[in-house]
């Protein structure tokens, strides 16, 4: 049965900016947070997911960042929260810096250990998110304000638009080491083969060698992710675990058409001086899977996915 607060998303009257390119993609981000809440590809399909949930500045999907902690690696007691993953800029207004083009987006934020009283700490947050054709680009920065050196975890939490989970396919993450979530964190190592579903998952991949692709065989697209600075990737599916998904921010029968696969730093928390910057990028591309058969090679993706 669904919950009456699952019917109708509330993220459409909040604050946005509109992103087109030339080839026909969009995106929308939000000024709370910087969270992308939608990305379309030329052909004018959805492929971020979005949570139908009513939750204020904070709609669950689409990309969000979760800053200054991710999952229990590298837990600093600084952080003020009971939640392992800590989305210090969720709910924060972005500052807008005029790009003058309508396929970017610049989002700063200053702020200092006085007005931050989930994380006491003063540093620069600089997020720019850029459309090509059929491909979208997450560059963040986090400089140190302070006068001491912090640490931190971080991640984009990427939710994605899928027909059906249980016909999805993830290759790049064969035969390498995980941290199951599931089981305390206990380690162990991927198969050999590309990874389908049929239950709830919840992994940290460690130093993933570069890219991951997403097929899905019903809606005849891969989408391929692509990191600098953003080693680790999170897997993540609570199938129909509804109380998970219900703590996450998710209707119950969400599970069906999303899978999150979060690109991030979590096993070696970044370490920054006072004056030192960090920088991550991320580029997501999304292109026909009709040449897919059998095991795909990343490479070859991102070859096919250069315009
Ligand atoms: O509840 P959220 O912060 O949205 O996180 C949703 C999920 O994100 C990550 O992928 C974690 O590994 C999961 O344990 C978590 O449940």
């Amino acid at each position: 049965m669904q919950r009456n607060d699952c019917v109708s998303s509330d993220y459409k009257s909040l604050p946005r900016v509109f992103l087109f390119e030339p080839g026909g993609s969009s995106a929308e981000v939000l000024l709370y947070g910087g969270k992308v809440v939608s990305w379309k590809n030329s052909q004018g399909e959805e492929l971020l997911f979005m949570s139908k949930k009513a939750a204020g500045r904070s709609p669950k999907g689409g990309i969000s960042l979760c800053f200054p902690q991710l999952g229990n690696t590298g837990m600093t007691k600084e952080i003020c929260s009971s939640k392992n993953n800590v989305k210090l800029l969720d709910n924060i207004p972005l500052r807008l810096t005029p790009t003058g083009n309508p396929s970017s987006v610049d989002l700063t934020l200053k702020t200092t250990a006085n007005n931050s009283n989930m994380w006491p700490r003063s540093f620069e947050f600089r997020l720019r998110v850029s459309l090509g054709p059929d491909k979208m680009t997450v560059i963040s920065h986090i400089k140190n304000t302070d006068s001491t050196s912090f640490s931190f975890t971080f991640a984009l939490q990427n939710y994605l638009s899928v027909s059906d989970i249980s016909e999805v396919r993830v290759e790049g993450l064969e035969t390498l080491d995980f941290l199951d979530n599931l089981q305390q964190g206990k380690r162990s190592t991927e198969q050999p083969d590309a990874i389908t579903f049929d239950g709830e998952v919840d992994r940290v991949y460690m130093r993933t060698p570069g890219n991951i692709a997403i097929i899905d065989h019903d809606k005849k697209r891969t989408i391929v992710i692509r990191n600098e600075g953003l080693p680790d990737a999170v897997l993540w599916t609570p199938w129909d675990n509804a109380t998970k998904a219900a703590v996450s921010g998710f209707c119950d029968k969400d599970y069906k058409t999303m899978l999150s696969v979060d690109s991030g730093v979590l096993e070696k928390p970044i370490v920054l001086k006072p004056s030192e910057e960090w920088k991550a990028y991320q580029e997501l591309s999304v292109i026909s899977s009709s040449y897919c058969s059998g095991q795909l090679d990343p490479k070859t993706v991102a070859f096919y996915a250069k315009p």
